[in-house]
């Protein structure tokens, strides 16, 4: 178990973490995203558990063990950082087997050991290229190798996919999310992309200014968000208030069936939570004020009860248009701290 107590973390006068908790269990291959805006404190956090940061106040601990007197290279932490430092001149075999080597480790397990991780991110063959004639995905692959190759306890990942392209960083999520079952290494990964989030990790822990807001597994976080702005991050473009009575939701967007107890609630709505169709009797009603074609359907931005909603439309609308819609219960998110009104 790693365990973060009332850290505190500044540079200079300015604190980036303030109190911040947080308990994640090390135990197989489970992966927890830190997931959070630009500027929150995610690498800054991560960069405290390696040991690179030192703390103004609180504890880290790992499996009981205070961290304070543990230095960086006796935690027994593999981290990447974005752009994987690698050393460029030195060739791939050369990087995986820095960290064995400062271990002085014998030479036979380390060219085993190197071989193994090399065929594990899929670069068997490529031991003697340099690490910059590597492209992008191909040197992250082996800051990972190269993270993994002494069996870390825990495995810090720092934005590893930031600078790669789209396409290339959903497959290296899923082939990252492989190599560390493989390896069954504990691991955090940093990002702001809650997608990849989701893709990646088994539990994500939401961040906001220098704290921990909610730590949940991804479903219920898509659920069940705790506060407006954790919706917000996680792609809610309105937020409304409504009630629940009988089992019926009623907003100023409609009346839905839902599996709720009585009372107030929030609602978080993404476009997919929104389905455009024909104006019929009954259904709530907006007008068309921008129309976008995505690979995956047409994106309506509606104009009705006096606000502004994404939806999701399987039929042709033209701006300027009135159509019905429907919300999916399946797909709204509640926030579990309430307030009023709609926005
Ligand atoms: N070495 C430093 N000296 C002074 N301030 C710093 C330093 N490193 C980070 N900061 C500040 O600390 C805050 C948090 O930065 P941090 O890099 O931890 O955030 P982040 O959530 O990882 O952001 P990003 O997603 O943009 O990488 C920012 O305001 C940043 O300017």
């Amino acid at each position: 178990m790693l365990e973060l107590s009332s850290v505190t973390v500044g540079y200079r006068s300015e604190m980036v973490l303030t109190d911040l908790d947080l308990a994640i269990g090390t135990s197989g291959a489970a992966i927890t995203a830190l997931l959070g805006p630009s500027g929150c404190g995610k690498s800054t956090l991560i960069r405290a558990i390696a040991g690179l940061e030192p703390l103004s106040g609180g504890a880290i601990s790992f499996d009981g063990e205070d961290l304070a007197p543990v230095p960086v290279h006796r935690r027994d932490f593999g981290v990447v950082f974005q752009d994987g430092q690698l050393l460029p001149g030195r060739t791939v075999t050369d990087n995986v087997a820095y960290g064995l080597r400062v271990r002085r480790r014998p030479k036979r397990e380390i060219a085993e050991r190197v071989g193994e991780l090399l065929e594990l991110v899929d670069l068997a063959g490529f031991g003697s290229r340099k690490a910059a004639e590597l492209s992008g995905g191909q040197q992250q692959r082996v800051a990972l190798a190269r993270a993994l190759a002494p069996r870390p306890r825990l495995l810090l990942l720092d934005e590893p996919l930031s600078a790669l392209d789209r396409q290339l960083r959903e497959r290296l999520a899923l082939q990252i999310t492989e190599v560390i079952a493989a390896t069954a290494t504990p691991t955090i990964v940093v990002t702001h992309d809650h997608t990849e989030a989701a893709m990646m990790a088994d539990r994500i822990a939401v961040m906001e200014a220098g704290r921990i807001i909610q730590y949940d597994v991804p479903e219920k976080l898509w659920r069940t968000p705790r506060t407006e702005s954790v919706a917000r991050f996680i792609g809610c473009t309105t937020i409304c208030d409504g009630a629940v009575r009988g089992g019926v939701l009623d907003s100023s967007l409609g009346s839905v069936p839902i599996d709720l107890p009585d009372g107030p609630v929030r609602l978080g709505l993404r476009p997919e939570a929104v389905m455009v169709g024909p104006v019929t009797g009954g259904r709530p009603v907006g007008r068309a004020v921008h129309v976008a074609s995505l690979p995956d359907g047409v994106r309506v931005r509606l104009s009705t009860a006096g606000l502004e909603l994404d939806a999701v439309s399987d039929i042709r609308v033209e701006v300027g248009a009135d159509v019905g819609f429907t919300l999916d219960p399946n797909r709204i998110a509640i926030i579990t701290e309430a307030s009023i009104g709609c926005r």
